[in-house]
């Protein structure tokens, strides 16, 4: 066998390239401590299709540690609860760490300083909770309403994109493959309901706040991920008056009602979790309610 010599290796051009490197990323993490650049950024950047070398090849626990008011001790435990390896690169990510990363970040750097907030309305069946929504989208188109991908079909009047994606349980399938949802749960134990997350980090992150329609398992859900949102559930002025409502809208057969009337009554008792009850008894009084909770006062 004739012998192959390695290819003669450069050391001094090897050990430049090293302190560049080790200089570029120093840069980046000093932009990010002096708040010139947002650590969102840094993780958008290193992951496009031509990964910023700095940025990608920079450790998660050197990018948390930037982050003003963020200390070794906490970005440690962060990481753990986030899946990652302490010594992982950005650009080394998964595709579900790299969305559990970036929302992380974008939750920690929006505190005290954007005054954007993510509202969930939840309650009862037949409360009004679609209603009330309507109403803020016909009537408040400031407001981000979150619009959910959904396998139910749809129904007379509702469009695609505005009411619901209308998906197919294959498309339901990929999208929760690719870790799309915020939260994903089959409702009424029919068809599958889930919020997009992409929409609502790009909104929370530029500021702006969103509301989210979605039912009891979906907020606790969400709550679970994002303690900073708000919960606010939706109460019927009577029980009669659900009821009421319930059969006024026509949509379920006897059976259909009669057994949502039991899931209405499981779902009232959980009204304690919730941060804020509004009561709709007038539907623009509540939605009004519901808009003045989006609105985060200057000083939080
Ligand atoms: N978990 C979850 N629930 C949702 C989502 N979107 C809608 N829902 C809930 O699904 C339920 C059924 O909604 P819909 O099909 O419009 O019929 P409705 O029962 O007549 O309002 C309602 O309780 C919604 O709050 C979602 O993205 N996630
Ligand atoms: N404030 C209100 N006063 C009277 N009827 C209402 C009010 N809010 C909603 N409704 C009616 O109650 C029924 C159930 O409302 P809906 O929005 O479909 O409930 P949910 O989305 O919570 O299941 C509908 O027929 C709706 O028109």
């Amino acid at each position: 066998m004739p012998r192959v010599d390695p290819p003669p290796v450069d050391r001094a051009a090897a050990s430049r390239a090293a302190i560049a490197a080790r200089r570029a990323r120093a840069e980046v993490k000093r932009a990010v401590a002096t708040r010139q650049r947002s650590a969102v950024d840094v993780l958008d950047a290193a992951w496009t299709a031509e990964p910023a070398l700095a940025e990608a090849s920079l450790r998660v626990r050197e990018l948390l540690t930037s982050i003003p008011t963020l200390g070794p001790t906490r970005a440690a435990r962060v990481m753990e609860q986030l899946g990652i390896a302490q010594s992982k690169r950005v650009g080394g990510l998964g595709p579900r760490q790299r969305v559990k990363l970036r929302e992380y970040v974008v939750a920690r750097e929006a505190r005290g300083k954007v005054q954007s907030r993510l509202v969930v309305l939840a309650g009862p069946t037949a409360v009004g909770k679609g209603t009330v929504s309507q109403y803020i989208r016909q009537n408040y188109p400031e407001v981000l309403l979150s619009v959910s991908a959904t396998t139910r079909p749809p129904r007379p009047g509702e469009v695609h994109g505005e009411h619901y994606f209308f998906v197919s349980d294959e498309e339901f399938d990929r999208m929760i493959e690719g870790g799309e949802f915020l939260e994903w749960a089959v409702v009424h134990n029919a068809f599958r309901y889930g919020t997009p997350r992409p929409p609502i980090q790009e909104a929370l992150s530029s500021g702006k706040s969103v509301l989210l329609e979605i039912d009891l398992q979906g907020a606790r859900n969400v709550s679970r991920q994002m303690p900073e949102a708000l919960l606010v559930f939706l109460l019927p002025p009577t029980w009669e008056e659900l009821v009421r409502r319930l059969i006024g809208r026509g949509t379920e057969d006897s059976i259909e009602q009669a057994r949502r009337l039991e899931t209405a009554k499981a779902e009232l008792a959980a009204q304690d979790e919730f941060d804020v009850k509004v009561v709709n008894t007038d539907v623009s009084t509540a939605a009004a309610e519901v808009v003045e909770l989006l609105a985060v006062p200057a000083s939080r």
